[in-house]
């Protein structure tokens, strides 16, 4: 039996560090919704006695694992669980959008879906603080290092642009070199506001791992100010990539050209954020 399963592009669209546990992983609270744009796996079942195996193909294949670091290989090992997948991979990878852990989640429900294995309690957390929201692939707010995962409703779809310069941005430097550790809380979040005012109410909000970011790849700032004219600009995760929220989608969709225009080596992508 084959299967797909679609692995969404996670943005945080706010990402406070609030604190730092004893073993040196951050607590986070972030605001996380996900784009219509994201790799799709495919997974075929093998008999119980095959070792899962991975090609990786598309046009942001390159670089990326096919051995037993990719987390899709190791989502199916944490489900003692077999398979032989495809992976089309349309993320940057190391982007802050959550690529591997979005396809770890996909590796799981698929998994689950054609042998009935478990998803282990943990939803993932083990594979990556990212997998539990990625697994639930819809609007919630993270808490903990991100393993209290809460659905939220009444979000507008958000009209937006995601872009990546094409450098990676590894997520340990980033949270290496943060300075401040304990920052403000994130607010409550306004769910039932409309699109400008929840725009309005994002800008009060922040993301705590920009400067850091900014410090590691410069090249984050010329893409902030590319995203200018947006209702909202702003990094995902620990970069490199930004996204913007503009009034509909003619407006994201011209930005997205505009950008792609003036750098044409760089990774933008219009899209509805939900
Ligand atoms: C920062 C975030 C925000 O959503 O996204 P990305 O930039 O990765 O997309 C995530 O918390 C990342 O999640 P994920 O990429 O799954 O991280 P993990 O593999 O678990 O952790 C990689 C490394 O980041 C640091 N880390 C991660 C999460 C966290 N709450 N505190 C940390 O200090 C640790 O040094 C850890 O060893
Ligand atoms: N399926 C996968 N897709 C992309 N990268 C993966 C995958 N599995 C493991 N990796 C490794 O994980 C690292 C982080 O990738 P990714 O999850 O895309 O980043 P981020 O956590 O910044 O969103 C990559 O540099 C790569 O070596």
């Amino acid at each position: 039996m084959k299967a797909r399963a679609f692995a969404p592009a996670k943005v945080n669209l706010t990402l406070h560090v609030t604190g730092q546990r004893p073993d040196g992983y951050h607590l986070l609270e972030s605001l996380v919704v996900f784009a219509d744009v994201g790799d799709v796996l495919f997974a075929e079942l093998g008999t119980d006695r095959d070792t899962p195996c991975l090609r990786v193909q598309g046009p942001m294949a390159e670089g990326v694992p096919t051995d037993a670091r990719n987390l899709v290989l190791r989502a199916a090992q944490t489900m003692d669980a077999s398979a032989r997948f495809t992976l089309d991979k349309h993320l940057p990878a190391a982007a802050g959008i959550g690529g591997g852990s979005s396809d770890a989640a996909a590796a799981m429900r698929l998994l689950s879906d054609l042998s009935g294995a478990r998803i282990p309690s943990d939803r993932g957390l083990s594979l990556g603080a990212d997998v539990p929201v990625c697994l639930l692939a819809r609007a919630a707010t993270m808490c903990g290092i991100g393993e209290r995962v809460t659905a939220v409703d009444g979000l507008p779809p958000l009209p937006a642009v995601l872009v990546n310069p094409r450098v990676s941005v590894s997520t340990p430097d980033v949270f290496r070199t943060l300075t401040s550790k304990s920052n403000p809380k994130m607010d409550t979040v306004p769910e039932g506001a409309a699109l400008q005012d929840l725009a309005a109410w994002l800008e009060t909000q922040r993301n705590d791992l920009e400067a850091a970011a900014l410090h590691v790849q410069p090249v984050i700032g010329h893409v902030l100010k590319a995203l200018d004219g947006a209702l909202l600009a702003r990094m995902s995760g620990s970069g490199a990539t930004c996204f913007g929220i503009y009034p509909d989608l003619g407006a994201a969709k011209s930005a997205a050209a505009r950008i792609s225009e003036a750098y044409p080596a760089w990774w933008v992508t219009p899209t509805t954020l939900r």
